[in-house]
C-alpha cells in the first residue's frame, strides 16, 4: 500500500526517520525501506559535535556528507541534529567548556558545521536538551559550563546559527514534555519560559522539537498535551515531533498484544498532536526494530528485544506503522 511519506504529505506533513550512515551503506533492506517510507532523514549520531570535530581545528563531515549525498540523490531532506548539546562534546574541548572560552568554542562549532551545510541542510536542532529543572537553576537550565549566561547565551547561539545560514529553520529540541506527570509539567513550563525568553530577546528561533520518546506505562492526557502545543503555537513557533518511538519495556503478553498496545498509544498521542496545525513534521527515532536504541538503553525484563519502531526486524509493517498511517490520514 501507500508509504508513510505519501500519506503524510497528503496532509501537509513531512514524515522522516533517524538513520545511521553505516547502516544505510551496509544494509540494503534498511536503504530500501527508508527510500520507500520517508521524505526526511536525520543522523542518529554522525552530525553531533564529537564525531564532527575529532581534533581542534580539524572538522570531519564525511559521514554527514554521505548522508547528504544519499538524501539529495533520492529527493529526501536531511535534518540537522544537533549543534549545541551537553552530551558528546569533543574530548579535547571538555576541559575548556566554561566561561568566555567555552562560549567561543560553541559559537565556532555552530559557524563551522552550519557554514559547511549552508543552504543544503534546511533545518537544525540548534540547541538540544538544555532544560533540566531538577538541577535547581532558576531558569531551569542544565549546569553545563557554556550555559553560565543562561538565556542570553542560548539567544546568542540562535543568532550565530542564523548568521551561519540565514535560510535555515532553527529549532530548540527536548524530551520529557509529553506526559501528565509533575516532573514533565515542570519541564513544559521551563521550556515555555525558555522559548518566551528567546523570543523576548529577539533571538531567531523558528520551531520547537518535541522528541516524543513515548513510554507505554506513563499517563498521557490529550488535553494537557494539546494545551502545551497551543501555548507553543501561540508563540508563533512551528512544532515537530522529532524522535518518536515506543518504549514498551514493561509491556507483557505475546508479540501481537504488545504491538497492538504500543500502536494504540502512538495513535492516541498523534491524534492529540496532529490536531495542532503548527505540527508539520513527524520523525521516528529509527524505522525498523532491526536497529532500535531502546533494546540496549531500556532492556526488557524478559530479555526480548524492544518493539518500538514502525517496521519489525524483518522490515514488515507493524501496528505502529498503521497507527502512524491512520493518524496521518485523519490529521
Ligand atoms: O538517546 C536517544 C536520543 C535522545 N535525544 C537526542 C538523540 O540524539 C539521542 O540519540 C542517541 O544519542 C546517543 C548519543 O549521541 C547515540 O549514541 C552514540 O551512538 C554512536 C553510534 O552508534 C556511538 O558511536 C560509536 O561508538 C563506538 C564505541 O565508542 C565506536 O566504535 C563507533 O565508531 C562509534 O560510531 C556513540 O558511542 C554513542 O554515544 C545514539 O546512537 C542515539 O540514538
Amino acid at each position: 500500500g501507500e508509504a508513510l511519506k505519501t500519506i503524510a504529505a497528503g496532509r501537509g506533513l513531512t514524515y522522516g526517520c533517524a538513520v545511521f550512515e553505516k547502516t544505510l551503506r551496509d544494509d540494503a533492506r534498511m536503504r530500501e525501506a527508508v527510500l520507500r517510507e520517508v521524505a526526511s532523514i536525520v543522523a542518529g549520531y554522525e552530525m553531533k559535535w564529537r564525531p564532527t570535530a575529532p581534533a581542534e581545528g580539524r572538522a570531519d563531515y564525511r559521514a554527514g556528507d554521505e548522508l547528504l549525498r544519499f538524501a539529495t540523490d533520492n529527493g529526501l531532506a536531511l535534518r540537522g541534529h544537533t549543534v549545541v548539546w551537553h552530551q558528546n562534546p569533543p574530548l579535547w574541548a571538555i576541559p575548556r567548556l566554561h566561561g568566555r572560552e567555552g562560549e567561543e568554542l560553541v559559537f565556532a562549532h555552530i559557524r563551522d558545521i552550519m557554514g559547511h551545510y549552508r543552504g543544503r541542510v534546511r533545518e537544525w536542532d540548534v540547541v538540544n536538551e538544555a532544560v533540566n529543572v531538577p538541577e535547581g537553576r532558576p531558569d531551569g537550565l542544565r549546569r553545563w559550563g557554556p550555559y553560565e549566561r543562561g538565556y542570553d547565551f542560548l539567544a546568542d547561539c540562535f543568532r550565530v546559527a542564523h548568521e551561519a545560514d540565514p535560510d535555515a529553520v532553527l529549532c530548540y529540541n527536548d524530551f520529557g514534555l509529553e506526559y501528565d506527570r509533575i516532573d514533565q509539567a515542570a519541564k513544559r513550563a521551563a521550556v515555555l519560559r525558555l522559548v518566551e525568553a528567546l523570543k523576548a530577546r529577539g533571538a531567531p528561533i523558528h520551531a520547537v522539537g518535541i522528541q516524543s520518546h513515548l513510554i507505554a506505562w506513563y499517563p498521557f492526557s490529550q488535553g494537557v498535551f494539546r494545551k502545551f502545543l497551543a501555548d507553543l503555537a501561540g508563540l508563533d513557533l512551528r512544532i515537530r515531533l522529532t524522535e518518536l518511538d515506543m518504549n514498551e519495556r514493561k509491556v507483557g503478553g505475546d508479540i501481537g498484544k504488545r504491538d497492538r498496545f504500543g500502536a494504540s498509544l502512538v495513535r492516541r498521542y498523534l491524534d492529540a498532536a496532529l490536531d495542532e496545525k503548527a505540527v508539520t513534521g513527524v520523525l521516528t527515532w529509527g524505522l525498523s526494530d532491526s536497529e532500535n536504541w531502546l533494546t540496549g538503553y531500556a532492556p526488557r525484563l524478559d530479555g526480548l528485544p524492544q518493539r518500538s519502531m514502525p517496521l519489525d526486524e524483518a522490515f514488515e509493517r507493524k501496528p505502529i506503522w498503521y497507527a502512524l498511517a491512520s493518524a496521518f490520514r485523519n490529521a
